[in-house]
């Protein structure tokens, strides 16, 4: 084993250099294909500069060394994931990669009169503004159809090659490699405590959503003590509820929440939309969008009828100077959001560009995917909205309070269970515990347990529903997005703070403060050359993930739920568990 630490520098400086060049030419070649799904992809040059690398880094023994960064490039270098493969077995992993995300993109659902629904927008719209119960349900059923049904072979195959690539590299199976990205040997257990000490309000905002479903719906449709059908939720997969927010507003005559009919009125498109979110990054002093992003981002779906992978992202060329989204962007208040979640990728490159490419990462994965949020927090005040033009009116009067937070809860709170759920079932699915027989009936048992939904219609082992959540195809890990949701309410408290913020927490707005800004700047800098623990206590004080500041930002909607529920008698959780829906065909 090599001891020599100069030398471990200077062949880190030469890998510096050549990552550079050949990630730049990999991210070219999988923007190309994923905006013009026709193209073949090219991975094979990736993975030799990985192979090379990897097993030169292996050869150092970093016991002795001084320089901790050196020591944690030689570590994250040694594992060299899929390049691990023999060369077959890699072309074949990432050839079922490509034709996974190739099938879930160009997936369609096709009614009688022939007429084709693309999951965006069509399928989409209908699943947020539908309120025809069998309409819901042709899109629903349709698209797991369409995508879900037929990966599943692609997918059994795709987890023994991640396996083997995941234990070649140490790893007792993939999960276990997606779990050391976090770094921590407590994980799962912080994440169960995590869940549990959130479950309570999770069961308040499903009680009181069933009951309004019970009324729009009926009887025959919903059970107010048994689990909710999955297709009413206003999502494609009941992730988040804000599409139904008019069946649920708490009190319809006090201030309405959302911004759509304005934005929409007014023409805002999608240009207009990311112009907004560059003004806010900026006026915390955060850095612009540079020309070239305006130049190269795709940010409507296309019109020319190219077939492209219209799930957003954020996307780093790795050359500190390009820098893209791809969204198929509509004009709609969901999207504004989304719109500053990419934003919030971008701004993580933009600080920590001049970092070794090693480093050029989030804290941990949670880290990246919470930044746009944050700022998100703020956008979606009334205050922030109306200064912006997109209210006409604004109170602060508790029926509005209760309306704005129940719009939050409906995508916060609601997401938290199937944030969990989804690593959940794969974790369970690489270390062999759901074996393939039983993909789809563990997936609904944990959907039941999680989230307390049932399918509308019959499931079998045919199915295979987690096929139809993007996120499974394209080999994403999920629970980054469960830590997220967590995470980002200590910063968005750490931020107002730091701005001088007074009043609750939910009408907090950190738009120009300059304060908060350098807050979050500093901690996008440090990339991954830190461990998460020492990022989060630059922003909050202290090292560990917490719900608490979660649970203050809701807790008048806590109070207001927990009173509204029992006045209804309604009951917390799902014990009439095997109900089903009553099936008209
Ligand atoms: O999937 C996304 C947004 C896409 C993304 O920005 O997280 C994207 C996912 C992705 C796509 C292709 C390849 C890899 C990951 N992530 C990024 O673009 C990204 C993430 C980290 C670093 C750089 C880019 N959100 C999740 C969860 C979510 C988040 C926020 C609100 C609602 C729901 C979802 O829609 O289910
Ligand atoms: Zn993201």
């Amino acid at each position: 084993k090599n001891t020599d630490e100069l030398d471990a520098k200077a062949f880190l400086a030469q890998y510096n250099s050549t990552a550079e060049v050949v990630f730049n030419a990999y991210t070219e070649a999988s923007w190309a294909y994923n905006t013009d799904i026709t193209e073949a992809n090219k991975e094979t040059m990736m993975s030799a500069h990985t192979l090379e690398y990897g097993l030169k880094a292996r050869q150092y023994d970093t016991t002795d060394f001084q320089d901790a960064s050196t020591k944690r490039i030689i570590k994250k270098l040694s594992d060299i994931e899929r390049a691990a493969l023999p060369s077959d077995q890699l072309k074949e992993y990432n050839q079922l990669l490509s034709t996974m995300e190739t099938k879930y993109s160009v997936a369609e659902v096709c009614r009688e009169n022939g007429t084709c629904h693309p999951l965006d927008p069509d399928l989409q719209k209908i699943m947020a503004e539908s309120r025809d119960y069998d309409e819901l349900l042709f899109a629903w059923k349709g698209w797991r159809d369409s995508a879900g049904k037929i990966l599943r072979q692609d997918y059994k195959r795709y987890v023994e090659l991640a396996n083997k690539a995941a234990t070649l590299n140490g790893h007792t199976d993939n999960g276990a490699f997606w779990r050391s990205l976090y770094e921590t040997p407590t994980f799962e257990q912080d994440l169960e405590a995590l869940w549990k000490e959130l479950e309570p309000l999770y069961l308040n905002v499903h009680a009181y959503v069933r009951r309004a479903l019970y009324k729009k719906y009926g009887e025959k449709h919903i059970n107010l003590k048994g689990p909710i059908p999955a297709h009413l939720l206003g999502n494609m997969w009941a992730q988040t509820w804000s599409g139904i927010m008019d069946l649920v507003m708490p009190y319809p005559h006090a201030t309405q929440v959302d911004a759509t009919p304005a934005m929409v009125a007014q023409g805002w498109n999608p240009i207009r939309m990311f112009q907004e979110s560059d003004n806010f990054f900026t006026s915390l002093g955060l850095t612009p969008m540079p020309q070239e992003f305006w130049n190269k981002s795709m940010l409507e779906k296309p019109s020319d009828g190219r077939k492209v992978v219209c799930h957003a992202s954020a996307w780093d060329f790795y050359n500190r100077k390009d820098f893209r989204i791809k969204q198929c962007t509509v004009v709609t208040m969901d999207d504004l959001i989304t719109v500053h979640h990419e934003m919030g990728h971008v701004q993580y490159f933009l600080q920590y560009k001049d970092q070794p490419v090693s480093f050029r990462d989030g804290a941990n994965p949670g880290f990246h995917e919470a930044i746009g949020d944050v700022l998100a927090l703020s956008v979606s005040t009334p205050k922030h909205l109306h200064s912006i033009g997109l209210l006409d009116k604004v109170e602060s009067n508790h029926e509005s309070d209760i309306n704005f937070l129940m719009s939050m809860a409906l995508d916060k709170i609601a997401f938290l269970p199937f944030g969990y759920l989804m690593d959940q079932w794969r974790w369970k699915v690489f270390d062999g515990r759901i074996p393939s027989s039983e993909y789809n009936k563990e997936w609904w048992n944990l959907r039941l347990k999680y989230q307390g939904l049932c399918p509308p219609v019959t499931r079998t082992e045919d199915d295979f529903d987690p096929g139809a959540k993007f996120h499974i195809p394209a080999n994403v890990p999920y629970v980054r997005y469960f830590v997220s949701f967590v995470i980002q309410f200590q910063f968005h408290k750490a931020l107002c703070q730091a701005a001088n913020q007074v009043g609750p927490l939910h009408t907090c707005d950190i738009y120009k403060s300059k304060e908060a800004g350098k807050l979050l700047g500093d901690v996008m800098k440090l990339g991954f050359s830190k461990p998460w623990p020492e990022a989060m206590t630059m922003i909050t004080g202290q090292p560990k993930m917490s719900a608490q500041p979660l649970m203050e930002y809701f807790k008048l909607l806590i109070d207001w739920l927990e009173e509204e529920n029992n006045k209804n008698n309604d009951i917390r959780g799902w014990p009439e568990y095997d109900w089903k829906p009553h099936m008209s065909n």
